[in-house]
């Protein structure tokens, strides 16, 4: 009895690549441009004469994965992502048609969608968020509280956002900013002032909105700054809440390399790397809000 090698593939999963078209025409100034972006996570899986790595590890029909990623942030610059489908095709056909030991690709695109949300590069990603509330009663006439809120509401600036100024001890690296992406995954509670609230459903969707305005609005110094601002523009516009704790984990989009394929990357080529991230809690409250520590747990 033989042992043979069956079907095989391999190649570069999941790398998520953000492209940010920028105006053409734009004044400029980077807040004041119209921006586009395509954010997509590609998989690709090649196959052809692989018998001889696999029976003896010799690597010359091998395109190697980490070449496989970085053609897919190469002509997400040159190409563009106009859709997915012609996305897909033109990296499939280029991996069979550039590669004689390759016959064969397949390039699974998966396109997460994002709707405008005020002004030019604010983005807010359709759908997957949960509103949630937490209530306690004492029963009536005791003490009652209404905490309302939201999780998983992903945002995305794709300029307006610095970051510099920071420590740097030993240990540091990161270089200061003064355009990056900044993107975070919301998750914010609300405590109301009684259960005088009435229309909650109106209090829900004003308060969302007022957390999405001020992201989108607040040319950010930190992701610190942006959330103080947003907790600050619910209190100011809400008069039936008091309080406001959100955590904002900072998705970190880092700019890619696209030198060493003689491309220039003027803010257009993001990694969106998922972890680990940033993570930035904080409470934002009236001076005067009641006292209720009891009312979040
Ligand atoms: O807005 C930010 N706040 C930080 O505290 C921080 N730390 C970091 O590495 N990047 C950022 N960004």
């Amino acid at each position: 009895m033989a042992i043979v090698l069956g079907p095989n593939r391999y190649g570069k999963a999941e790398t998520r690549v953000v492209r940010v078209t920028r105006n053409a025409d734009g004044n400029g100034e980077r807040d004041g441009e119209v921006h586009r972006i395509k954010d997509v996570s590609v998989t690709v899986l090649l196959s052809g004469a692989m018998e001889d790595v696999h029976l003896s590890g010799d690597n010359a029909a091998v395109l190697p994965t980490d070449s496989q990623k970085n053609t897919v942030f190469a002509f997400a610059k040159k190409h563009g992502i106009a859709t997915i489908e012609d996305f897909g095709l033109l990296l499939a056909r280029h991996f069979v048609d550039a590669q004689p030991t390759i016959t064969h690709a397949r390039v699974e695109i998966h396109e997460y969608a994002w709707d405008r949300v005020t002004g030019g590069h604010s983005f807010v990603r359709s759908g997957g968020e949960v509103r949630t509330a937490l209530v306690h009663s004492d029963g009536d006439g005791g003490a009652e509280s209404v905490v309302s809120g939201l999780r998983d509401l992903a945002v995305l600036n794709s300029t307006g956002s610095e970051f510099h100024g920071f420590v740097r001890d030993e240990y540091t690296t990161l270089p200061p900013t003064d355009d990056r992406v900044l993107a975070t995954t919301v998750t914010a509670r609300w405590r109301h002032r009684s259960t005088a609230t009435r229309d909650w459903d109106a209090s829900y969707r004003e308060a969302r909105n007022h957390l999405l305005r001020a992201f989108a609005e607040t040319h950010s110094l930190s992701l610190q700054q942006t959330l103080f601002q947003m907790g600050r523009r619910v209190l100011d516009e809400r008069p039936e809440l008091c309080e406001v704790r959100l955590a904002l984990p900072n998705r970190h989009h880092f700019l890619v390399d696209l030198e060493p394929f003689g491309m220039d990357n003027d803010n257009e080529v993001y990694f969106a790397a998922d972890r680990p991230y940033g993570l930035v809690e904080g409470t934002v409250l009236t001076d005067d809000a009641p006292d209720a520590p009891s009312a979040w747990t």
